[in-house]
């Protein structure tokens, strides 16, 4: 029987409050409006900025709240005037959505979206109201997407198709994770052959960051973590080198400057750790070295350098999602993913159902997981 243009009741992961664990319990989704898509989600990521918001130290995080942001499912239902996705379509949910039309989509310079950004972070559809009901009350919505949930409802610009062939537990991890550090090193840097980079932070980001590097032949990967466990997972990545900072007996800068006669190219933070941005950035070659930030560091951290070191040309810049546009180049990813061409399925050391998302949550947190992925069935 057909669901379509009714209330859904379905299981959900509501968090109720900040630090509460997640409640899985009934939740009804109301039908998708004009470009709005109903998607039945099969699988979701849990990410370090799930937990950031759930912690009750994110500035835009309220509650209660459905989270989740690393999904893939299947249209369930559209609403009118939806074009670009239709029923029955295998879908990935986007945080960082793309519209084509806004000042940002034109620019040709971000693959940030400004079309719905402001209700995004409100937890609000575009139009300033929830798809979601929960005892008796509104329920807000999370990064435009709310993935911990079996139904959820996203604009149409928050959407994309990609092949049906590939399993839906691998592609919800392109939904974040895997894209956001892959794209940073094939998008937001410009790698040459032979540049010598240093990864901080060998989690699902980071990994996916060393195997952008190599398929761009960069020279020294250097990977710096303060969990030694992680030097067999750099290297199965493409990692050269291995350094684990506490256990040197100089500065972690002074260390990768003698690795590498001067500096890097390019240093990624991929921890979150606001001293370790400052590390990475003072780690770059003088004169044109360049620190991307990646990882997201709690409400009123703040990052500090002497200013000589910018005026000496280290460039300090950041991306979300990698820079990747998520409607154009999310399906080629996919493609990638399907001929070998990039690893996906050795990123999940965990897997849980919806009813134990609160250990995947645990898990997460643990040095063993590199991705925990939550079956919503
Ligand atoms: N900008 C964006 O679009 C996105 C940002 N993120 C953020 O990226 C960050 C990384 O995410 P994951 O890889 O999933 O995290 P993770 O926790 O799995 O990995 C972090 C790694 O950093 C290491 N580490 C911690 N402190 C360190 C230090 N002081 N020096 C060196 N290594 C250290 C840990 O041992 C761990 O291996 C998080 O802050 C997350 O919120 C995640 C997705 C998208
Ligand atoms: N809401 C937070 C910021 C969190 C943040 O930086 N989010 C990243 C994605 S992290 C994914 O796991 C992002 O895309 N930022 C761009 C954006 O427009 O939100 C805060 O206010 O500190």
């Amino acid at each position: 029987m057909s669901t379509e243009g009714k209330i859904i009741t379905c299981k959900a992961a509501i968090a109720w409050g900040p630090g509460e664990e997640l409640s899985v319990e009934d939740v009804e989704v109301l039908p998708p409006r004009a470009h709005e898509v109903r998607i039945k989600i099969y699988y979701t990521g849990v990410c370090h900025t799930d937990a950031y918001t759930l912690s009750g130290k994110d500035p835009e995080g309220a509650f209660p709240v459905i989270l989740g942001h690393e999904g893939a499912g299947i249209v369930e239902s559209v609403g009118e005037d939806v074009t670009s996705v239709k029923v029955g379509d295998h879908v990935v949910a986007l945080y960082t959505p793309e519209c084509r039309e806004c000042k940002f989509c034109m620019s040709g310079k971000t693959n940030l979206c400004g079309k719905i950004r402001a209700t995004q972070g409100q937890g609000l559809m575009p139009d300033g109201t929830s798809r979601f009901r929960a005892r008796g009350k509104d329920i807000l919505h999370f990064m435009g997407t709310s993935t911990f949930s079996q139904y959820t409802v996203v604009a149409d610009i928050s959407v994309v198709a990609v092949n049906a062939q590939a399993p839906m537990d691998r592609t919800c991890l392109l939904g974040c994770g895997i894209t956001t550090g892959y794209g940073a090193a094939t998008i937001t840097a410009k790698i040459h052959s032979g540049d010598n980079l240093a990864i901080f932070g060998a989690g699902c980001v980071g990994l996916s960051v060393i195997q952008g590097a190599a398929q761009k032949k960069a020279g020294k990967i250097i990977v710096v973590d303060v969990n030694d466990s992680k030097e067999e997972w750099a290297r199965k990545f493409g990692a050269t080198d291995f350094v684990n900072p506490t256990k040197l007996s100089r500065p972690i800068t002074d260390e990768l400057i003698a690795m590498t006669d001067g500096g890097c190219e390019y240093t990624f933070d991929c921890t979150g750790n606001v001293q370790v941005m400052r590390a990475a950035l003072e780690s770059c070659h003088k004169g044109w070295g360049e620190c991307i930030i990646i990882g997201v560091a709690a409400a009123g951290q703040e990052i500090s350098t002497r200013p000589f070191q910018l005026v000496t040309g280290r460039v300090w810049r950041g991306c979300a999602f990698g820079g990747v546009k998520g409607r154009t180049q999310l399906p080629g990813l996919v493609e990638d993913y399907l001929q070998n061409k990039i690893k996906v399925d050795e990123f999940i050391t965990h897997r849980f159902p919806l009813t134990e998302i609160n250990t995947a949550f645990t898990a997460m947190k643990s040095g063993d997981c590199i991705r925990a992925v939550v079956n919503t069935e």
